[in-house]
């Protein structure tokens, strides 16, 4: 079957250093995959990378089996959608949550936009009330949904998530997870999940691939990292780092 997403031997350069240093994965549709490692190992880089938002020196990316090159088009954007870490930064501040989500079906010439908008905003716990708010008037947790609206409002198939919940509270970081995993089993989406945090990794994701120094250093499943089968020094540390890894985050085996 078709990879949703397969990157092979891709490289990033920035001024001569090598932030992705070619790096392959393959995700199949419906999976959730997770990249882990310490602060600049290149995880957020790929991720760009694969939206076009990080100038590749090296490699191909594919998307549904189509080799992607330059700026994306709006074929790209239908099928893909990122959710950054900070919805403060990715929300416009003085449009309303309406307009802001209004905007992407204008852009892709969806129709009935008033059912699509109340539908999103139901689909995140939002509901209508919510509507007609502006993004200051939102907590955190409350931002990050509208975010993820956006991002499922033009009925992607793969979401590209980067650190979705690190700016988070950790109650509401465990709700907007939570809702993460329920819109991916409900819609049977792809996901792409960059984290620090290998309790959420080993929570949302299948598998997962290490990276380090903008290497991939070890690849291996949830199951594999909770039981400790671990082959790299460098994953083992990074487990002892994870504050608040804890096994039985993961889900029971069988
Ligand atoms: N636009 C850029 N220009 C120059 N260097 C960059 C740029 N973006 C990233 N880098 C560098 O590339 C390396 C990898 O950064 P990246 O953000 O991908 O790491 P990361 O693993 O996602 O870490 P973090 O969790 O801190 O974001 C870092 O050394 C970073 O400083």
């Amino acid at each position: 079957m078709t990879a949703a997403v397969s990157v092979e031997n891709l490289s990033v350069l920035f001024d001569g250093f090598k932030a992705v240093d070619d790096v392959g994965v393959e995700i199949a549709a419906g999976e959730s995959f997770g990249l882990v490692g310490e602060s600049g190992s290149g995880k957020s880089t790929l991720l760009r990378a694969i939206a076009g938002l990080a100038p590749t020196s090296a490699g191909i990316i594919r998307v549904q089996g189509r080799a992607l090159e330059g700026a994306r088009d709006k074929t790209f954007y239908r099928a893909v959608q990122m959710v950054f870490q900070d919805p403060y930064g990715s929300l416009h501040p003085r449009q309303t949550i309406d307009r802001q989500l209004a905007e992407p079906l204008a852009v892709h010439g969806f129709g009935d936009s008033e059912r699509r908008i109340l539908t999103a905003l139901d689909e995140v716990g939002l509901g209508s009330g919510f509507r007609f708010r502006y993004p200051h008037q939102l907590s955190g947790g409350q931002r990050q949904r509208v975010a993820i609206a956006r991002a499922l409002i033009l009925e992607p198939s793969i979401l590209l998530l980067d650190e979705p919940t690190s700016a988070l509270d950790a109650s509401v970081q465990a709700e907007v997870l939570n809702l993460l995993e329920e819109v991916r089993q409900r819609r049977k989406l792809t996901f792409l999940l960059v984290s620090h945090d290998l309790g959420v990794v080993t929570h949302m994701c299948d598998r997962l691939a290490v990276m380090q120094g903008g290497r991939v250093v070890e690849r291996l499943t949830s199951a594999d990292l909770v039981a400790g089968r671990i082959a790299e020094n460098y994953t083992l540390n990074l487990m002892v780092a994870s504050k608040g890894f804890r096994r039985e985050a993961a889900p029971a085996p069988g």
